[in-house]
Formats: structure tokens, sequence, C-alpha cells
């Protein structure tokens, strides 16, 4: 039996880290997705008694024989139950790395190791210890900002869940699954999200999983229905950055400086507000003016994640670099390098957009457009 699910990344448009601390965030699906191919045999075959996780981009597979795998992961099955997402006990978790360890992942590729502890707590957990082979492709750089660990999870979730369902129609193509499977693999992905994160807000493994554009706050969803045209132009730095590592070092300065800390995180909160209103409005103001205010607001935003120190020099120097063509730009996603927003007015010319990348490609960073909006989780017979 072949399932498939598939996931999108997303862009934040406002209040990234802010928004793990209980500030509101607007995020939005965007159209490049992860996909996942789950294959579980249709009879037991003592001879293929494993399960393997093949990452197709990275020409990388891992694999356990199931018996290791049963030998090897600590936990009490009567905790465990697929309907019932739960967070992986660290005495778990310790014992899922020394499964990940014996894979010997390649020195440069070791941030992996997360995503591969995420993919056997939530796959032994969902589905208990049968062999299947895992595919997973993606168009998403990997730890970029554009939500690849939360895509990650949704998408294998999606396959997994799927896979249990009995309603399985065959043959037409991708749909979506019904509220009860999305809200369920939406707590299991965040459990996901958890391990590779630390302590995520759940915001991009929210707008993965039901698409759209979303403003969110302490888990709460407003879905957002948007009254003017978006376009951005995001430029990935390039530079190599781990989320966990950002998250908790805004955490480590709000102890450090907690009444300041309250304030920035208080004017994200306000920022993040008015973008979801200007976005919504359906009064009568010009285009033009909106993007007059999203344009500010994204540079005050920015200010205020270079105060939470999440910025980077690359970063900067996409800013500068659209700065000199009167476009604002902000970070998206963690920061610490990865990509960056550029907001393109609609009267900005294609001229000045080609200039503008050619610039940015010349630093060394990819720039490309993405569609805004999209499909959330999906899946395929
Ligand atoms: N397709 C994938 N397969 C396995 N692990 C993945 C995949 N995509 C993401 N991950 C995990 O998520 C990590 C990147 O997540 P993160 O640092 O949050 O950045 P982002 O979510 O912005 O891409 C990777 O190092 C890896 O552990
Ligand atoms: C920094 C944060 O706001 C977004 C992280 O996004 P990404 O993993 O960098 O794509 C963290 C979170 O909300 O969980
Ligand atoms: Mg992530």
């Amino acid at each position: 039996m072949e399932v498939k699910a598939r996931a999108p990344g997303k862009i934040i448009l406002a209040g990234e880290h802010a928004v793990v601390h209980g500030s509101t965030a607007v995020a939005a699906a965007i159209d490049l997705y992860t996909y996942v191919t789950l294959r579980l045999p249709l009879h037991s075959d003592e001879s293929n008694d494993r399960l393997t996780i093949q990452l197709k981009d990275l020409s990388l597979e891992f694999t356990w024989s199931v018996s290791r795998l049963k030998e090897g992961i600590a936990y009490d099955s009567s905790n465990v139950s697929p309907s019932t997402p739960a967070s992986c006990s660290s005495q778990t978790l310790k014992s899922i790395a020394v499964l990940v360890e014996e894979q010997n992942i390649p020195e440069a590729k070791i941030q992996l190791s997360s995503g591969i502890s995420t993919f056997l707590w939530i796959y032994t957990s969902i589905l208990g210890f049968i062999p299947a082979t895992v595919i997973i492709t993606t168009e998403l750089p990997y730890g970029s900002g554009l939500g690849s660990s939360a895509a990650f999870c949704v998408a294998l979730t999606a396959a997994l869940i799927a896979s249990s369902t009995s309603d399985k129609t065959h043959g037409e193509g991708w749909s979506s699954l019904d509220e009860t499977n999305l809200e369920l693999l939406n707590k299991w992905a965040f459990e996901g999200e958890k391990i590779i994160h630390g302590k995520p807000s759940g915001i991009d493994n929210t707008v993965s999983a039901y698409g759209n554009m979303i403003k969110f706050c302490s888990g709460e969803i407003t879905r957002l229905k948007s009254n003017m045209p978006l376009r951005m132009l995001i430029t990935n730095t390039k530079v190599g950055r781990n989320t966990k590592a950002l998250v908790s070092g805004v955490s480590e300065r709000a102890v450090r400086h907690p009444e300041a800390m309250n304030s920035v995180f208080n004017a994200v909160d306000s920022i993040s507000k008015e973008v979801a209103a200007i976005i919504q409005t359906k009064d009568e103001i010009s285009v033009t003016e909106k993007e007059e205010s999203v344009k500010e607001l994204m540079e005050m935003n920015q200010g205020l994640l270079e105060s939470m120190g999440v910025s980077h020099s690359s970063i900067d120097t996409v800013i500068q670099t659209t700065l000199k063509h009167k476009l604002a730009s902000k970070l998206t996603g963690a920061g610490g390098g990865g990509c960056v927003l550029t907001l393109l007015p609609t009267l900005v010319s294609g001229t000045v957009v080609e200039k503008v990348v050619e610039e940015l490609e010349s630093s060394g960073f990819q720039c490309f457009t993405a569609s805004i909006g999209g499909k959330g989780a999906e899946i395929c017979f």
C-alpha cells in the first residue's frame, strides 16, 4: 500500500520570535512543498523487516530493523496512542538519539539528527513497530526560515494518518484531510516541532497544515482574507542557522531584560495586528497607501528583530541592497541568516526588480518569488 502526502512551507510576514512569547504573528503558506511517500508492505515479509527513511534530495538513507527499534525505544506503550498526541519524554528522546547516532549521519549534515529523531517518534507513536519505506523530497531549503521542519512534520503525519484511515479515495489526485484529521495531524506535527525547535509557538505547523494566510496568537488561529495584492521577493542568504539556538537565545535575553523585552514583544504584537488589519481592510484606501503602511511596519518589525539579537550581517546586506531601490525588507522565520522578504509594490517596475535580483545574486544570494496563501496539507492514494 502506498500513500503520498505533501505540506507547504511558509513565510512569516510579521511577528516571528515574539509569537513564541505570546505576541500575535501573521504567516502565509507558500507554494513550495515537502513530499512524503509512505510504502507499507501488503503482507508481512520476514526478509524485509525494516523501517527505512530516504531523504532523496540529499541521497541519504537511514534504516533500522523493527526488532532493533522495539528494543531501543524506551517508552511505555500504554501512554502512546495515535489519537492522543503526546510529548516525547526526555528519556524516550535519549533512547531515540542512540538509534539515530547508530546511523552515523555525516558531520556536515548533523542538523538532520533532530529531524530523524522526530521521524522515529512520530512514526512509532502513530503506526507502532511495523516495517515501511518512507521517501522524503522537498522543494524547501533546509534551515532557512521557510518552515522546512514544520512542512516535514506535517507531511509525515498526514501520510501516517491517511494510511490508517478507512476512507481511501483512489486516483483523484491531491485531496485535503477532514477537519478532525487536520486537527490531529496539526497536534502531532507540533509535538514533532518541539523535538526540532525546543519551544515552538506552533505557527509554522498550523499554517503548513491549514494553508492560507493566518493571524496566530497563543494557539488561536484567525484565517485572513487578503484584500490587497501581496508580492514578496524571497532572498535566501544561504547562511545556515538553527531555529532552536536562535529561539533559546531570545528567551535568554528575555530572562536578562524582562521589562525591555516585554516592551519589544508588545510592540511586535501591535505591528502584527496592524499588518493583519491592513491586509484585510475593505476600506477605500488605495493599494499604494496600504503598501506604504505594510512597508513601514516591515521596517519596524525588522528593527525589533535586531533588538532581539536575531539579525545577521548577510540580512543587513540584503536590506541595504533593496533599500537603494526604495524597497523594504525584513528577515522571515528565525533569522540569523536564512531568508529575507522584500515587499514588491504593484507599481515597482520589472526592470527595478531585475536589477535588485541581479545585485543580490551577485552577492551570492539566491532570489525567488512564491505564491502566497495557498493550500495546506494534502494526501494522495
Ligand atoms: N525533509 C526533511 N527531512 C528530514 N528532516 C528535515 C526535513 N526538513 C527539515 N528537517 C529538520 O528540520 C531542521 C531545520 O529546521 P529549522 O532549523 O527549524 O529551519 P526551517 O524550519 O526554517 O527550515 C533540519 O535540520 C532537520 O533536522
Ligand atoms: C522563530 C519562530 O517564530 C519561527 C521559526 O521558523 P523557522 O523554523 O525558522 O522556519 C519560532 C516559532 O514560532 O516557533
Ligand atoms: Mg523550523
